[in-house]
């Protein structure tokens, strides 16, 4: 008989990846004979040019980003996870709580039909419905929302016993309408039901499209009369109680509740971080679960059994006791065929996040993640089990976490493990107090940010978020059972993509240069030697766009000015076959894994241009911030919307698209140079340098493969609406490209 105790109710798996790993060390080796070449070749030759230092030094820092990327990648490993166990192991009444918390911010760029998928699904949950909590934080404050959420808890009521009943996999409505019809196999029963479920739901969407359309005859009465005359970022805090489980039943509904937390204009609100924190509080004060899960709003729950999976990690006493969360990775729905944005990250999860879940675990993403209350407030993993280093006073713990007596009665029930704080009483009795936590002036002075719990500073608030409990030893879990966990939408274009990677880059450069920077966590604190090369990889985008942009300029100076970096006669094998077996590789990895030639393509262009470009405008923008010289905003990535069509089957959906975004500049101004510099060259007008070491083939193909990554961009240069690059953009890159020509040229002259 095998004992039932011993069985771990999760497993790690590692993944052998033995040719991948030959080809890697021999990219690593033909680096380092670069390098190697290039510093023989000054000590023999006893030339030191400008353009060959500094090619020297961008080709150094490649070296170090392929090692700290092969680090990052060398020992992937799955979690696989035995729900059945933990339900043997536990009855359904000793399941934990959780807490669910959805973030949304703005109504146009996220409609909240959306939000209110992700709520039903979260509602519809397949986990006991008096041990969850769904939390949903509104920092758009608009009373659409708001009645978006009073209706679908309406629909609710019969959403959720149809999923249970049947048992439906996908429980976000316009997801599973989209996917599920009925058929002549079921039962008449189901039929009925299914046609009257689609009936309600469509109903329901029409609706919130209706008083959306309408918004100025919205009658602000009754419930909504708190959201007359409020503006998004000027109004007190709301905070409603839509549904409420008040006899804790397991087959009932989970409470639900709204809240849009207090802003001021002089206030710092700290965007999604500042949200979470609130939410954070609220929960804690009206049901203090131990475990949270946090999602975005368009983050729809694929999975219904996701929860028992993640607890199968949480809870596991040998292995589980030091995790202090699970993240389950992003994906997407109806992403575009062979992901022309390269913002499906398939690759990504394949390669980096499994790398880093076989190290001290995945990087904290944001969303579809369980946090353990506990790290979130800034425990230590031994504190769980043996208590709190030293006495902690009440005193104490109002300095941390404000002055909210119950709240803070609330942290201290969570430390000792004992659940609910304020027994009995239902939220809605807790509002007021909720409201008082939910005030912007609340944080001041506390812990709250600053060391624990969601952290500000950074627009990429996840990443430190996470790393601030990884440098106390925690660990953290992939989850990725089958289904799929949770499923979200994709940015739609280019523009919106191109945001997104600016704020990442913008945001992981400043946290490598703050306190919280993985150098400092790994020095001074428990994170992991390879685990902190690992968070090194993910902070140094923005570092890494510098050295991509001064080698793009290099190429284009050399061209111009008839010079060269590139080793000549047989010394240029090393580059050459550094760049075939380079990308061999890439291809290898994207083909392996079932990813077609063209999926490859798009990823690999997508890479060489967002890299190239806004990533080196995030950098800006963070040396900007730090240097104190201006902020950075988060700016919300739209949505779309449900009813707009599958993006998918549109033919057009990949073509690129363009506006007037200084997004754009840059990547234009790259092309135009590398375009210039051809021109320069097929005319003959280069400016003929004495030395003799004229500039040859290595640099004239690295200009050509910039030029066919940036197509897209070449074929907007003359195309039109929005499609075409705009006249301002290309005047402005011109302007530029103009000025990096004469400044080439004076450089060689003088
Ligand atoms: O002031 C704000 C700004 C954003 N959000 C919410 O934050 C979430 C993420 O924003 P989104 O625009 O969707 O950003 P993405 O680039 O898609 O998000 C990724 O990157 C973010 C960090 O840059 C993480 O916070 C996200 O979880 C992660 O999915 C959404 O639910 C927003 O509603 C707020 O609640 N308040
Ligand atoms: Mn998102």
């Amino acid at each position: 008989m095998v004992n039932q105790e011993n069985l771990l109710l999760y497993e790690k798996i590692w993944i052998k990846r033995t040719l991948q790993r030959a080809i890697d060390l021999l990219i690593l080796l033909l680096l380092f004979s670069l390098l190697c070449y290039r510093i023989f070749f000054i000590i023999s030759n006893k030339t030191f040019t400008i353009p060959w230092f500094l090619a020297f030094s961008c080709e150094s820092w490649f070296t170090y980003t392929w090692i700290i990327l092969l680090n990052t990648k060398w020992s992937p490993a799955v979690t696989k996870t035995y729900p059945n166990r933990l339900l043997q192991r536990l009855p359904e009444n000793e399941l934990p709580c959780v807490d669910l918390f959805v973030t949304t911010a703005d109504p146009v760029l996220e409609p909240p039909i959306i939000t209110l998928n992700t709520v039903l699904s979260l509602l519809a949950l397949d986990y006991p419905a008096n041990k969850l909590a769904c939390y949903v934080s509104d920092d758009g404050c608009s009373v659409f929302t708001f009645y978006g959420l009073l209706e679908a808890s309406k629909f609710a009521k019969f959403w959720v016993p149809f999923c249970k009943k049947y048992n439906i996999q996908v429980r976000a409505p316009f997801r599973y309408f989209s996917q599920v019809t009925n058929s002549d196999d079921d039962s008449a029963e189901f039929k009925q039901e299914w046609l009257k479920m689609k009936d309600m739901y469509d109903n329901l969407s029409h609706k919130i499209e209706d008083v959306t359309r309408n918004s100025t005859s919205f009658q602000f009465e009754g419930e909504y009369a708190v959201f007359l005359n409020t503006e998004k970022r000027n109004h007190p805090s709301i905070v409603k109680v839509i549904l409420e489980n008040y006899d804790s039943l397991s087959d009932g509904l989970p409470h639900l509740i709204y809240i849009s937390r207090e802003k001021r204009p002089k206030y710092e609100h700290n965007y999604k971080a500042g949200a979470m924190n609130v939410l954070t509080r609220v929960s804690g004060l009206m049901t203090n679960a131990p475990f949270m899960l946090n999602v975005d709003c368009d983050m729809v729950v694929n999975n219904p059994k996701i929860i028992q999976h993640a607890m199968c990690i949480l809870m596991d006493s040998k292995n589980g006791k030091d995790v202090a969360f699970v993240q389950c990775f992003q994906q997407f729905y109806d992403g575009i065929k062979d992901d022309p944005f390269g913002n499906q990250w398939v690759a990504s999860f394949e390669y980096i996040i499994k790398g880093m879940g076989g190290l001290q675990g995945p990087f904290y993403g944001g969303t579809n993640t369980f946090h353990r209350r506990n790290a979130i407030y800034g425990l230590y993993p031994d504190e769980i089990q043996y208590g709190r280093k030293g006495k902690i006073t009440e005193k104490m713990l109002i300095q941390q976490f404000g002055s909210s007596k119950e709240f803070v009665k609330s942290v201290t029930h969570a430390f000792e493990g004992s659940g609910n704080s304020i027994d009995g009483i239902s939220p809605s009795n807790l509002l007021d107090k909720a409201i008082q936590v939910s005030d912007c002036g609340y944080e001041y002075g506390t812990s709250w940010g600053k060391q624990m719990c969601w952290l500000y500073g950074s627009i990429s608030e996840d990443v430190p978020t996470g790393l601030n409990m990884q440098r106390k030893g925690w660990r953290s879990e992939c989850c990725t059972p089958e289904p799929t966990a949770f499923m979200g939408c994709a940015p739609g274009g280019l523009l919106t993509t191109m945001i997104q990677q600016k704020r990442w880059s913008s945001g992981l450069t400043v946290v490598f240069f703050s306190k919280h920077s993985p150098v400092m966590c790994t020095l001074f604190g428990k994170i992991q030697f390879r685990a902190g090369l690992s968070y090194c990889w993910l902070t140094n985008w923005g570092l890494r766009s510098v050295f991509e942009v001064s080698y793009a300029a290099l190429v284009a100076y050399c061209i111009i000015t008839n010079t060269s970096i590139f080793p000549k006669g047989l010394g240029l094998w090393i580059p050459l076959t550094l760049f075939v077996i380079y990308t061999i590789h890439t291809l290898q990895e994207y083909l392996s894994k079932g990813l077609s030639l063209r999926f490859w393509w798009n990823n690999q262009r997508m890479i060489t241009m967002r890299s190239t470009s806004v990533w080196f405008i995030g950098f800006l923008s963070a040396m900007l911030k730090l240097l104190g010289i201006s902020d950075t905003i988060f700016e919300v990535t739209q949505k779309e919307s449900p009813t707009s069509g599958v993006i998918g089957d549109d033919a057009n959906a990949g073509r690129f698209t363009f506006d007037e975004s200084p997004a754009f500049v840059v990547g234009t101004t790259i092309l135009l140079v590398q375009l210039t510099a051809l021109v320069v060259k097929i005319l003959g007008v280069q400016l003929v340098v004495h030395s003799g070491n004229g500039c040859g083939l290595g640099e004239l193909m690295c200009s050509v493969y910039l030029v066919v990554c940036y197509w897209p961009f070449l074929k907007g240069l003359f195309a039109r609406g929005k499609y075409g690059i705009p006249l301002s953009t290309i005047f402005k890159s011109a302007l530029l490209t103009f000025i990096f020509v004469h400044f080439s040229r004076i450089a060689v002259v003088s």
